[in-house]
């Protein structure tokens, strides 16, 4: 009842950002209460006491959902952003995304080798994002297999694209042949 009460507030955009797109716009769960702190509860119960010692949380989105989560499961989190945001040294990727290019980063000393974390974002589409991120938090000796979203977009491949990394998805809600 929980999800599918979240997946029916989430509103429907044809045509944003780009024409063909339907866009799943997660800001509609953010302004009800219930649906936002339900996501949060849903996220907790899945993955607490699973020894996770940071959660990172891609921008922009995936900072509104893993920052509350971080706070709930009592660890810290780690923004992984758009370029030329973030003041200390970082490490950068670059990738594809369902509506063109992009880059992330991550600051070079908020991963400590042995850390073990967990990835959060709104929505997975293709994958292009949490692979970014995975590597980039690889890269600096931390572990990466698990990664939590509201929505997936199952047509769009991101979940089979993750488990071929090692990284698997859990999602509340899906979007399916819409
Ligand atoms: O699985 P993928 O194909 O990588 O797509 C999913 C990503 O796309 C969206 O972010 P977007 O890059 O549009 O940035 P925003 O959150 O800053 O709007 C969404 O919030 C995910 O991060
Ligand atoms: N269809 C979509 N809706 C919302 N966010 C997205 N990110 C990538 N594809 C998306």
């Amino acid at each position: 009842m929980t999800a599918e009460y979240i997946k029916s507030v989430v509103k429907t955009v044809p045509d944003y950002p780009k024409p063909g797109i339907l866009f799943r716009d997660v800001t509609s769960v953010l302004e009800d209460h219930k649906a936002f702190s339900s996501c949060i509860s849903l996220l907790v119960e899945k993955y607490q006491g699973m020894g996770f010692t940071k959660i990172a949380g891609t921008e922009a989105r995936g900072f509104l959902f893993g920052a509350p989560l971080a706070i709930e499961m009592g660890i810290g989190f780690v923004p992984v952003r758009k370029p030329n945001k973030l003041p200390r040294e970082v490490v950068s990727e670059s990738y594809e995304l369902e509506y063109g290019m992009d880059t992330l980063e991550i600051h070079k000393d908020a991963i400590e080798p042995g850390d073990k974390v967990l990835l959060i974002d709104d929505l997975l589409a293709t994958g292009g994002t949490i692979a970014a991120s995975a590597k980039l938090i690889r890269s600096l000796g931390g572990e990466v297999n698990h990664a939590g979203f509201v929505i997936n977009l199952p047509d769009l491949g991101g979940e089979k694209k993750l488990s071929t990394l090692d990284i698997e998805s859990y999602s509340i809600c899906e979007f399916e042949g819409e």
